[in-house]
């Protein structure tokens, strides 16, 4: 078994969605990054890169290549689980923590669960996504941005 964690934080800019695990949701700001900046995948990779310590998401999609920009981050979340299972190993199972105050996350979900399971080849059983507000406390709490937090473990396929 191999465990992972992972990280993500993007800021809030101009827009009318953010892409959250897959899915699109509508908010009233949009998010700066050099690919669709979801913060939920971004992080599920970290943690999927750094339980086969095979670095992180930057070394394996650099920002500085334009085949990024405005990327789906699913196919990034493709890649791993390409990597993990070329290793002989599959995902046990994955607990994300969204944390902003808006959008609200617990209505898309369930959306982003069955988004990341149908990538990484697994049941719906196998993916946790919820959230937390930071009690207006910080960057995440002035509404500045959003970050995410992930976990993994991965077992023998
Ligand atoms: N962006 C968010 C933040 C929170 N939730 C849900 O609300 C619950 C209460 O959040 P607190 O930070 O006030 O404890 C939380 O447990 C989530 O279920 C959400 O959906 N989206
Ligand atoms: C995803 C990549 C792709 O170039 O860029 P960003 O969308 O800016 O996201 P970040 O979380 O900073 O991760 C780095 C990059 O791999």
């Amino acid at each position: 078994m191999r465990i992972g964690q992972g990280y993500d934080v993007h800021a809030f800019g101009d827009g009318d969605h953010i892409m959250l695990g897959g899915v699109r949701v509508p908010h009233d700001r949009g998010v700066v990054a050099h690919s669709d900046g979801d913060v939920v995948i971004h992080a599920l990779c970290d943690a999927l890169l750094g339980a086969l310590a095979l670095g992180d998401i930057g070394q394996h999609f650099p920002p500085s290549d334009e085949r990024w920009r405005d990327a789906d981050s699913r196919q990034f979340l493709r890649h791993c689980q390409v990597l993990i299972a070329e290793r002989g190993y599959k995902l046990g199972n994955a607990d994300v923590t969204v944390v902003c105050e808006r959008p609200k996350v617990g209505p898309h979900a369930q959306a982003m669960r069955e988004a990341l399971a149908a990538d990484l080849g697994v049941e719906l059983d196998a993916i946790s996504v919820k959230a937390t507000t930071s009690e207006q406390l910080g960057f995440t709490g002035r509404r500045e941005g959003i970050a995410a937090m992930a976990m993994c473990l991965l077992v023998s396929a």
